[in-house]
């Protein structure tokens, strides 16, 4: 690794590096000392349901594009090629199915938590199991972010591992405990537009130090990089269309359309049509962030698929390697090395806080508050700030435990979201598309998909086939001229990172099972708990259309089978009208100032209101949809 050492930090990096914690840190001062001084959880937890679409949206995209994403796509798209840009298809359904589906009910349900929602279906035990399942897989997923970038930073510029990992931590801690969702969301605004600058720079730069575009697209094209759309239907086979383009879709929705984090930024908008304009606005931002990372890598193989520059990177890890190529691109320009430090930090820092944000709400929503209602707001509000601070020291634990965790951060990711994120998925749908799912049945079938996803998932780590052999072997980019150069070229081929396409005989059995591709756990454990859930329900005694708490159901299955007749509808999955639609009365200006006046509901929105939590709520009309 002498290679690496010698790459060191200016004076102008280390500023910019610190301009990203100051101005993180101002925005959440200043959140803590305007507005409603977070003074209510309404404002700590849901930014007083007052915001717009815009910071909404680039705050959804923050949450779930760490320094994971910066680090681990671009080294994905280098070993193996682009294939893992077909994700961008399932952004389609991944965003659409959460704005019609699971927002409207979400919203008018006017919920903090979204396992609120889960007692109100089902009952108290089953948010229980939800909340706790949540935090599990946030816990463990926030100790891979703020690992990442530390991690790699080391490696390249010896930055010292475990400051880089105290400084992250504590700022993020302090803005989040202090500022409230509105200081994370106008955080992960500010960082989000830093991750785009940081990861432009390194292009730009990066294709002007390579020859320019028409020399960068022949290497890659030559290299073998740009993957054909692979429609192999093998389910062990890591990248496909299919894993992509499909179990995408899944793993989308457990992130876009039921995790809290996405969720408490739907229920903080000022109505449910900017909530649900923030879901459609993040479907152009995600593919910019998807192409820009995906760029990155082809811009990186451009630079070292010679043989002369190859032996730069081919001993490095997928993390490292990443930084090696940033830092090798920038640091004759100060400032720009920093300011991908800073892109890098961002991502991590908007995640994290994201992550402490909505830990802190669950466990005040759906852990502490139920047993003391007596709790008065300043305390509630207290003891949420004492929680994101506890979440926070928690999560620099969970940083050393990801030290264990070898294999790529990446896949890392994508495998606790399949494991935790797709039994959750199923257990919102059952409870959303299935009239006569009951709690015994949604208890055995979240356990039972969360059985399935840890049996696979354990699995494939125990055995080492997560996801199959490699799927491309790595190609020399120059064409490989007969004038003696082919020893070295295949000299280059054999001694590469990536294992070249193994011809081992496929496995069967169990074996066949622990290798199927990560991209799929969305899916199967969500399906898993659906049709447990369904089985044991019928089993201990379907409940009725009448029994199930008005607006707790979706439309849209009933919708979808449009050509079933009625009768067998209302066995399976009875069409319901979608609750009642709030028409958000325009205050007049008289009104403004005493905007206390009681919502006017229906005596149905009256008795339903009874078991929710009391708020305030701004001034609304209700009228039941036919
Ligand atoms: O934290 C990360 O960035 C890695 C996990 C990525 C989660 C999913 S992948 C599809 C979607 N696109 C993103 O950039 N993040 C989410
Ligand atoms: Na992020």
């Amino acid at each position: 690794m002498d290679a690496l050492e010698k790459m060191h930090f200016t004076t102008i990096d280390y500023v910019i590096f610190a301009l990203l914690l100051v101005t993180s840190m101002g925005i959440g001062l200043y959140y803590a000392l305007s507005g409603g001084r977070q003074r209510t959880t309404q404002e700590f937890l849901l930014a007083d349901r007052s915001m717009s679409c815009l910071p909404v949206s680039l705050s959804l995209i923050a949450t779930f594009q760490s320094a994971v994403a910066i680090v681990g796509v671009p080294a994905e798209i280098y070993t193996h090629g682009t294939q893992y840009w077909f994700i961008g298809c399932a952004y389609i359904l991944g965003l659409f199915i959460p704005a019609h589906v699971f927002i409207p009910v979400f919203y008018r349900l006017h919920l903090t938590s979204a396992y609120q929602y889960l007692e109100l279906r089902f009952s108290k035990p089953v948010r229980i199991c939800g909340t706790l399942t949540f935090i599990f897989q946030t816990v463990i997923y926030m100790g891979v972010c703020i690992y990442t970038p530390a991690l790699a930073l080391n490696a390249v510029t010896g930055f010292d591992l475990w400051g880089a990992v105290l400084a992250t931590g504590m700022v993020c801690t302090l803005y989040t405990a202090l500022g409230g969702l509105k200081a994370v969301i106008w955080t992960d605004v500010f960082q989000t537009i830093v991750m785009f600058a940081g990861q432009l720079a390194v292009i730009v730069v990066g294709v002007q130090q390579t020859g320019g575009l028409a020399e960068v697209w022949r290497k890659v094209w030559e290299g073998n990089r740009i993957s054909g759309i692979d429609l192999n239907p093998d389910p062990t086979e890591r990248y496909t269309f299919w894993t992509l383009g499909v179990g995408g879709i899944f793993l989308m929705l457990s992130l876009y359309g039921v995790n809290q984090a996405q969720v408490q930024r739907y229920l903080s908008s000022k109505t449910e049509r900017e909530a649900i304009m923030s879901c459609y606005m993040v479907f152009p931002s995600l593919q910019v962030a998807l192409a820009l990372s995906c760029v990155m890598g082809l811009v990186m193989f451009a630079r070292y698929c010679e043989e002369d520059q190859f032996h730069k990177i081919d001993n490095l890890s997928k993390n490292e390697m990443v930084l090696y190529f940033v830092m090798d691109m920038l640091q004759d320009l100060p400032g720009l090395s920093g300011l991908f430090i800073a892109c890098l930090f961002s991502a991590a820092l908007s995640t994290i806080s994201s992550a402490f944000n909505s830990l802190a709400t669950v466990t005040m929503e759906d852990l502490i508050k139920p047993h003391c209602s007596s709790m008065t707001e300043a305390r509630a509000t207290l003891l949420s700030k004492g929680l994101a601070c506890s979440y926070g020291l928690l999560c620099l634990a969970m940083a050393y435990l990801t030290h264990l965790m070898s294999d790529s951060v990446l896949q890392a990711a994508f495998k606790i979201f399949g494991m935790v994120g797709g039994p959750l998925l199923g257990i919102f749908c059952l409870g959303l598309f299935f009239p006569c799912a009951n709690s015994t049945g949604a208890l055995v079938g979240l356990g039972s998909g969360l059985v399935m996803a840890f049996w696979v998932g354990i699995g494939s780590i125990v055995t080492r086939t997560s996801g199959g052999p490699a799927a491309v072997s790595q190609f020399n980019c120059t064409a490989i001229q007969l004038s003696g150069s082919i020893t070295t070229a295949i000299g280059t081929v054999l001694n590469s990172t990536a294992v070249p396409t193994s011809t081992s005989s496929r496995p069967m059995g169990l074996q066949r099972f622990y290798s199927l591709s990560f991209m799929w756990y969305s899916a199967l454990s969500s399906f898993t708990v659906v049709i447990t859930g369904l089985i044991v329900s019928f089993l201990t005694g379907p409940m009725k259309k009448e029994d199930v708490t008005p607006g707790t159901l979706s439309p849209l299955l009933g919708n979808m089978l449009f050509f079933v007749p009625d009768n067998i509808k209302q066995k399976l999955c009875c069409v319901t009208t979608l609750g009642h639609r709030p028409i958000i009365q325009e205050c007049l200006p008289a009104q403004h100032k005493e905007s206390n006046i009681q919502a006017v509901y229906t005596e149905e929105e009256e008795e339903r209101q009874s078991f929710l939590p009391t708020y305030h709520t701004p001034a609304v009309e209700y009228e039941t949809t036919v």
